[in-house]
């Protein structure tokens, strides 16, 4: 497959925003906005990850209204079914009709003890019920001084990809944990020297035929004003956006950074 054939993705990580009433009328004020806006979702595809209480909301809203939004959950659990309080199973996401599911985000990774080998077996989890992983990797501001900028988030993907064949769907999000929520994004050249990393990890791991059709989205600080210059970058195909993505002027602008690079 041709490197142009990759369809960029911009997502929005709402984490622990928006109850699902405050969904179901930011969903639809988001399709509104870039349908007005003459939005060509076959050019770049946009998705949400709201959090689970919000996710059948969602799902209704998305299919009666047959909008052309994408949506997954912001996490899932290893298992399949059971005694295992609190957790959602990819088969529970899968049944909602979530086409991607988030894992391996740093807050995840720091906050809930997600070791790589928990973050593999999630991987696992997810394909198996044909959900899309979207792979979380990046370094810590220590690892970056430590170890430079790409040894970290390529020893986490390397992990997570330990039960994961070639014929397997996945995204990879590099996302310095020093850029998230700081206001600092890494540069795009940063964000390029890393992807390229990343996309020779695919090569090695599941062929080259993987790498050239996998997405790998840059997070961290994503806005309207800065989005234009990662997306020039040949090894970024989209945005995994966290604080902007609440906000339906600037997600909206995100999405709509065709028309920032005159594409
Ligand atoms: O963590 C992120 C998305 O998953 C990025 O968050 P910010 O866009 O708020 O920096």
């Amino acid at each position: 497959m041709a490197v142009n054939a990759r369809v960029p993705l911009i997502a929005g990580n709402w984490k622990m925003n928006l109850d699902h009433l405050q969904a179901i009328a930011f969903v639809q004020k988001l399709a509104w906005s870039l349908k007005d806006a003459g939005h060509d979702f076959t050019s770049t595809e946009v998705a949400v990850f709201p959090p689970f209480t919000d996710l059948r909301s969602v799902q209704t809203l998305v299919a009666a209204d047959k909008l052309p939004l994408a949506y997954g959950g912001q996490d899932v659990s290893t298992q399949e079914s059971g005694a295992y309080t609190g957790e959602i199973s990819a088969a529970f996401l899968a049944a909602l009709e979530c086409q991607y599911v988030l894992i391996g985000h740093s807050e995840r990774r720091t906050l809930h003890n997600e070791t790589d080998e928990v973050v593999a077996a999630k991987v696992t989890a997810a394909l198996k019920h044909n959900l899309v992983p979207i792979i979380c990797v990046g370094e810590t501001a220590a690892d970056l001084e430590l170890h430079g900028p790409s040894a970290v988030p390529v020893a986490q993907l390397k992990a997570a990809l330990a039960g994961v064949d070639n014929a397997a769907d996945i995204v990879v999000a590099y996302e310095p944990v020093w850029a998230i929520g700081s206001g600092q994004a890494a540069t795009p050249d940063q964000a390029e020297q890393v992807a390229a990393q990343l996309r020779v990890t695919l090569a090695e791991v599941l062929g080259q035929d993987v790498a050239d059709k996998t997405r790998i989205l840059y997070g961290g600080s994503v806005k309207g004003v800065n989005i234009a210059g990662f997306m020039k970058e040949p090894n970024v195909d989209g945005a995994l956006v966290g604080g902007a993505s609440l906000d339906i002027t600037e997600f909206s602008s995100i999405v709509r950074f065709q028309k920032h690079v005159g594409l």
